[in-house]
């Protein structure tokens, strides 16, 4: 059985809201229901134990009430101190419970496929979980009087974050076997103290915790971005056929003869998926960057115009989600190509095979792609950025 006590019965004074920070109104809500609406993703917990100050427990129940859900919610008495807290929470969770995570109220973007994932780290053999972020500071050890005594070495440093899991039957005992006046500002500490090995993983800087006024803004402004931006394009090309140049497609020779006419190597394939990916980056199309009366893109390899392409989308900090295209040619057959066409592209483009898709139809005899004289190309591509 898996249980999470999410504390908060803190007094948020850094904030200096006047209030608990838990309760603060961030779009209407208090802040305590997107924690909470992240931690109930998780599909592995069985109960959550709820600390809060007795005085302050009719607001967060009926926050918990606007969730309907199935999880069973306990309550349990804050303390005067975070550690004090715990401890109440402790005293709270089932007896057959197997693994137990503490998790601060006040980190709102915790995600429940992490806490989900940090649940399965946890066994008797690895009694104690902790997140967290590797320093990227030069970290100074300082003196009262503000002169620093010396540098730590920050490949060996991380930021501590929750949640934080325990095999909940030795978390007891070591939680029983403590005076309760030792000072610990997290809950892996109290094993470090025992000597017990503690494993650490890395967190997420989203799940940064909600301690001063900056950081209530930093979470409101988290709210008005999407986390990933979408965007998708189109693209077509058309190339006459003829009869003294190579037929290229896909970065691939096909024949030496009976080639498609154009300025560059005329790879329609290659041209059509450029545009795509030009089009949902919002840039201008490949005749803007590639014109057809400039010398360097005499006879040029698409290949390298498409790396071009590509570096560009991702300096602006796009991936490429997936590409689909279609050849629309009557001839030369071209299926037997496609797995090669895929395998370079894909390795050119630096994307997995199964993200890009090529298939090839006939005009059925009709019309001028139907007699032979072109072949055409129609590209989707999906683009994603993450936003931080
Ligand atoms: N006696 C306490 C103190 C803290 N917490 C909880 O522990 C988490 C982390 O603590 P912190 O950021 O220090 O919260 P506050 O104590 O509320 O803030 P401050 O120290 O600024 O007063 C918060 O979710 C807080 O509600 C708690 O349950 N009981
Ligand atoms: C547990 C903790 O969130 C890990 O970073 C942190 O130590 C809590 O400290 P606080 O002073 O109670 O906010």
């Amino acid at each position: 059985m898996n249980s999470l006590i999410f504390l908060a019965a803190g007094e948020g004074r850094r904030v200096g809201a006047g209030k608990n920070k838990m309760l603060i109104s961030v779009k209407g809500k208090p802040l305590v229901w997107y924690s909470l609406k992240h931690v109930l993703q998780s599909t592995e917990l069985d109960e959550i134990i709820l600390v809060t100050q007795e005085k302050e427990r009719p607001e967060f129940e009926e926050v918990v009430r606007s969730f309907h859900t199935q999880i069973p919610f306990i309550l349990a008495n804050g303390g005067r101190t975070r550690s004090e807290s715990v401890r109440n929470g402790l005293n709270k969770v089932s007896e057959a419970s197997d693994k137990v995570l503490i998790h601060d109220g006040a980190r709102p973007l915790v995600d429940g496929l992490f806490i989900d994932s940090v649940l399965n780290l946890v066994n008797e053999k690895v009694p104690a979980v902790v997140t967290g972020i590797p320093c990227v500071d030069t970290i100074k050890k300082v003196t009262p009087e503000g002169m620093v005594s010396m540098t730590l070495d920050r490949k060996e440093l991380f930021r501590a974050q929750t949640p934080q899991g325990f095999y909940t039957p030795l978390f007891r005992k070591v939680v029983d076997s403590l005076s309760g006046d030792e000072k610990f500002t997290d809950d892996v500490s109290l094993f470090e103290y025992k000597g017990i090995p503690v494993k650490i993983i890395q967190g997420r800087e989203s799940f940064f915790k909600v301690t001063t006024r900056e950081d209530v803004e930093r979470f409101m402004a988290s709210l008005e971005q999407p986390k990933i931006a979408f965007r998708i394009g189109q693209g077509y090309d058309i190339h006459q056929f003829c009869d003294d140049r190579p037929l290229i497609l896909g970065g691939i020779k096909i024949s030496d003869t009976h080639g498609l006419l154009g300025h560059s190597d005329a790879d329609a394939l290659i041209h059509a998926i450029m545009d795509s990916l030009l089009g949902a980056a919002g840039l201008p199309d490949i005749g803007h960057f590639f014109p057809d009366d400039d010398p360097e893109f005499e006879n040029a390899s698409s290949v390298k115009l498409l790396i071009r392409v590509m570096k560009k989308i991702r300096d602006m900090g796009y991936e490429v989600g997936n590409i689909d295209t279609t050849i629309i040619a009557q001839r030369p057959r071209l299926s037997g190509y496609i797995p090669e066409m895929k395998a370079c592209l894909s390795r050119v483009m630096g994307i997995t095979e199964d993200a890009l898709g090529i298939k090839a139809t006939t005009k059925e005899k009709m019309d001028a792609i139907g007699e032979g004289k072109a072949i055409a190309v129609m590209a989707s591509s999906l683009l994603y950025r993450r936003n931080y």
